[in-house]
């Protein structure tokens, strides 16, 4: 640039001098005086003083361009910036906040997560995740504290036309009018950024970002905001693959029932948290009658049934606290916290009566029994060992009794008698 600009200045100065020359000539009477050859010096000085003066505009508008540009650069990197920031802080929140979050979380909290993330990137008058179907999840919907209402409505106004727009699985500028409600509530209106979740389907799930009307969102920030729902949505997928591993784990894989190990770790917390509290905790030993008759008789398949539906059938009858292991073979472990022994026996009595109404189908209809045995924690007892124990006792009374039975533990010999019985 600088020699294309130097050129004809240099073109010009040659004409200068070649003026002053001739004006010598000129003066020493060797060539005759004309306009030209008296005055060429100075109109070629004042086309030099223009070229200058052309040359150093040019030069300073380069400048002031080349300056732009800078800034603009630097805006543009400071801005790539935050961004790498705010993705590598979702990322470790996301790694940090919902690994070993309870199951029940994972996907909630991976939401909130992204929708913090995106509120410090995307101007916005606020966001949503809405999700069904998800990890077995009926709905899913994480929005700013007291803006449910509104996202609800919305979904039950606009929902079909959002789950459209997911199929593209493009996030897309959808904007909407806001409707008054007859209750006088209202459905929120404005520009959407309808942004489609990649979930396993027939499952669907979208975030929501809201701006006032006329101020559509821009194809990068369209871009950015599915990048960072992906983001989420993978978090959330591993750490659910995660505490599905987890929970598999600790299940006896015939039965569904907890296995040894995990059911005498929750025992142990169990007994201890009742205790802290001073609650009653009972706890039945289930065991199939004659089992082995079952076995030789109609095959271990038949057996194997037989188990899965006596486990099927105990699950039924059991809250959402209570405890359910497999304990050996054919013994199964019911853990109930909080309940009294009266109920605890009604109970028992009401799951052996539904095992006895069982029925495997096959070849030959094959019915079995079962005995329980049940004991109680006692008051100051902090160990689930001595109340295994018990159980395990009352078991083998039930068996010697006849089978097909519930019998309740005594606590004598056990050195608490003299306890206030005031979980019995
Ligand atoms: N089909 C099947 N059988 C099992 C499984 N685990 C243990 N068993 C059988 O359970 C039977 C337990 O028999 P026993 O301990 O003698 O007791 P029982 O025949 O049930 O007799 P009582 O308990 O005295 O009523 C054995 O035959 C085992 O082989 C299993 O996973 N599947």
């Amino acid at each position: 640039d600088g020699e294309a600009s130097g050129r004809p200045m240099l073109v010009v100065w040659g004409v200068v001098l070649g003026f002053t020359l001739t004006r010598v000539l000129v003066d020493q009477g060797w060539i005759e005086g004309n306009p030209l050859t008296v005055y060429g010096i100075q109109y070629a000085l004042a086309g030099a003083v223009f070229l200058f003066g052309l040359a150093q505009a040019d030069r300073m508008m380069e400048f002031r361009r080349l300056r732009d540009r800078a800034r603009q650069d630097k805006a543009r990197v400071d801005a790539d910036l935050v961004v790498e920031q705010v993705r590598r802080r979702l990322i470790e929140e996301l790694h940090v906040g919902i690994r070993g979050a309870d199951a029940k979380d994972v996907e909630w909290l991976a939401f909130r997560r992204l929708l913090e993330a995106v509120r410090s990137l995307v101007p916005q008058q606020g966001s949503s995740v809405i999700a069904f179907g998800y990890h077995g999840l009926d709905l899913l919907l994480a929005e700013p504290l007291g803006l449910k209402k509104e996202y609800t409505r919305l979904l039950a106004r606009r929902g079909t036309t959002i789950k459209g727009l997911c199929r593209s699985r493009k996030p897309v500028n959808l904007p909407l009018e806001e409707i008054a409600l007859p209750d006088g509530g209202v459905v929120p209106g404005g520009v959407f950024a309808v942004v489609p979740l990649q979930v396993a389907k027939p499952g669907w799930g979208v975030l929501l970002v809201r701006r006032e009307e006329g101020s559509a969102f821009e194809p990068f920030e369209l871009q950015l905001l599915g990048e960072f729902a992906q983001v989420a949505v993978n978090a959330a997928d591993e750490a659910a693959a995660a505490v599905d591993l987890r929970r598999r784990a600790e299940l006896d894989p015939l039965t569904g029932a907890l296995n040894r190990r995990a059911m005498e770790g929750r025992l142990q917390a169990s007994v201890e948290r009742t205790h802290a509290e001073r609650r009653p905790l009972a706890l039945l030993f289930v065991d199939l009658d004659h089992f082995k008759q079952v076995n030789d008789h109609h095959g271990h398949g038949v057996g194997d049934d037989c188990l899965r539906l006596a486990s099927d059938c105990i699950r039924r009858h059991l809250g959402k606290d209570d405890l359910f292991g497999r304990y050996g073979g054919e013994e199964f472990i019911i853990v109930l916290p909080d309940m009294r022994q009266d109920a605890a026996r009604e109970l028992a009595d009401r799951i052996r009566e539904a095992i006895a109404g069982l029925c495997v189908v096959g070849e030959a209809n094959v019915t079995f029994t079962v005995s329980i045995g049940l004991a109680s924690r006692l008051p100051g007892e902090k160990s689930p060992r001595s109340i295994i124990e018990r159980a395990d006792k009352a078991l083998y009374q039930a068996k010697r009794g006849g089978r097909n039975r519930v019998q309740v533990a005594s606590s004598h010999g056990f050195g608490l008698e003299g306890a206030a019985a005031e979980f019995l």
